[in-house]
């Protein structure tokens, strides 16, 4: 994930990549995760395809924490919003998978704030 030995990239963008990684795994080990972990079945959910224009989940982000396609801190923040702007789009807040979305935006805006410090 970060070469360590060549150094291919500058301090303090591998800094923020380890920040991405512990966010991350902290994201997926969350209780209110399990809406938010795969991409959503497009075949199987009505709607979906038509209503999302982007869609965005856990595992998607972490294929592309993995291939390096995170090159400035902004698209990985853009990418983890889209999963939470997704779920408040398409979901009632007033519902199961609603009340994760927004329990988990929470955690990682208090946690993306705390690791910046
Ligand atoms: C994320 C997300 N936002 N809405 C949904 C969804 C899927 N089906 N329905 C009726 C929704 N409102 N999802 C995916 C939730 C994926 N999931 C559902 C049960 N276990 C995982």
């Amino acid at each position: 994930l970060v070469s360590c030995t060549k150094r291919t990239k500058t301090p303090k963008s591998e800094l923020a990549v380890c920040r991405y990684v512990l966010l991350l795994a902290e994201l997926e080990a969350h209780q209110d995760a399990w809406p938010f972990l795969r991409p959503v079945k497009l075949k199987s959910v009505p709607g979906y395809k038509k209503i999302i224009k982007k869609p965005m989940d856990f595992f998607t982000i972490k294929e592309k924490l993995i291939n390096n396609m995170y090159l400035n801190q902004e698209n990985f923040v853009i990418d983890v919003n889209l999963v939470f702007d997704n779920c408040q789009k398409f979901n009632e807040d007033d519902s199961e998978i609603g009340r994760a979305g927004h329990r988990m935006k929470r955690f990682f805006d208090k946690r993306w704030t705390e690791l910046l410090h």
